[in-house]
């Protein structure tokens, strides 16, 4: 897949099969999207075109309440779209200015001009242009005098796809990851960089890995600890992983550690991703720190049995 990030430095598509929308997740959902962009690109010998905006463009709007959060930042989402087989991935930069285009102006000057579709598959209720003033009624419009095909996506997969990512997302901060990985199609995953804490870990017998989230806008999972796999320096690795402020010891800001099963190495700095394959339990203040290590050494068995083959 060809990650394109320069409107000025975009290629002749050929036949382009395109559609417009932030994919966030490339969840099962979006999976009838891909499928459907695929199928009318081989019929037309064209290629696959995704555009997508970043920022996202409710950051832009309404900054004031910019809660996104994201199931997959840009680079995560290109890894998974890039699974799919897509040809191009078109980032567009989202703007104040971009924003403000009429809907004939985004239509004609960027749209058709930029990449001169073959078809364009697009939700029954896509709206575009400032103030939203464009929708499936102008493309229909102008579909004689530019010459695209016009694929709607109907209501009931548009409702569904909604549907799914609000599912996934109040799953995954309510601590149901089965029900989230089952609706993403994969497990769900951060992806961090290995940063120092206050070296109680180690006292404990269970050093703990922080990790700093590349984006403070990716997703965090409900508070708790989960059975999780972990990938560092090219290898996989088993782990119990815990998500919380560390009541125990009266801290206040929220880290996210994993105790990496049958590993004894320095990784401070190193890159590192977790999958979340399954929750253990709530996050809990202990009165004695024995108490917590017998819980943990307790967390760690549950984890090394979940994850166990
Ligand atoms: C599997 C696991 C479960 C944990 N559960 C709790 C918990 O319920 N309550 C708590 O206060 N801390 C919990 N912790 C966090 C420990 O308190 C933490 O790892 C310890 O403070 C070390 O922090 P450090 O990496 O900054 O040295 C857990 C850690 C792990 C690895
Ligand atoms: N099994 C392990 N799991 C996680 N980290 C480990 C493990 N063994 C060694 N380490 C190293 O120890 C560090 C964690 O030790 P810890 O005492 O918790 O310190 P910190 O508070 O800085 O995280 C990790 O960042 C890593 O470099």
């Amino acid at each position: 897949m060809q990650v394109h990030r320069d409107l000025q430095q975009l290629p002749d598509f050929r036949n382009a099969v395109i559609t417009i929308g932030t994919f966030d997740g490339v969840h099962t959902g979006h999976q009838y999207i891909l499928q459907q962009l695929q199928e009318a690109a081989e019929a037309c010998h064209g290629e696959t075109v995704i555009i997508t905006f970043d920022p996202h463009p409710r950051e832009v709007l309404a900054p004031q309440n910019k809660t996104v959060h994201l199931l997959t930042t840009l680079d995560e989402k290109i890894q998974l779209l890039e699974k799919w087989g897509i040809h191009h991935l078109v980032v567009v930069p989202f703007t104040k200015a971009f924003s403000e285009l009429s809907a004939t102006a985004y239509l004609e000057d960027f749209l058709i001009s930029t990449f001169r579709p073959h078809t364009i598959i697009i939700g029954y209720d896509h709206r575009f242009g400032h103030n939203r003033e464009g929708g499936l009624e102008l493309l229909e419009a102008e579909q004689q005098k530019f010459g695209f095909q016009l694929l709607e996506i109907p209501q009931q997969v548009v409702h569904d796809l909604t549907v799914s990512s609000t599912k996934i997302r109040n799953s995954l901060q309510e601590g149901a990851i089965l029900l989230a990985n089952e609706l993403l199609g994969y497990p769900y995953f951060i992806n961090g960089k290995v940063v120092h804490g206050d070296k109680m870990g180690r006292q404990l017998g269970f050093p703990t890995a922080n990790i700093a989230l590349h984006d403070s806008r990716k997703l965090i999972p409900a508070q708790g600890v989960y059975a999780v796999n972990v990938t560092v320096a090219g290898k996989e690795w088993k782990g119990a992983l815990n998500i919380g402020t560390r009541p125990t010891f009266n801290g206040t800001e929220l880290r996210i550690e994993v105790y990496i099963l049958d590993f004894n190495e320095d990784i401070y700095g190193a890159e590192i991703h977790v999958s979340f394959i399954e929750f253990i339990r709530a996050d809990k203040k202990f009165d004695a720190v024995d108490a917590l290590v017998v819980q943990i050494t307790d967390d760690v068995a549950k984890a090394r049995l979940i994850l166990r083959s």
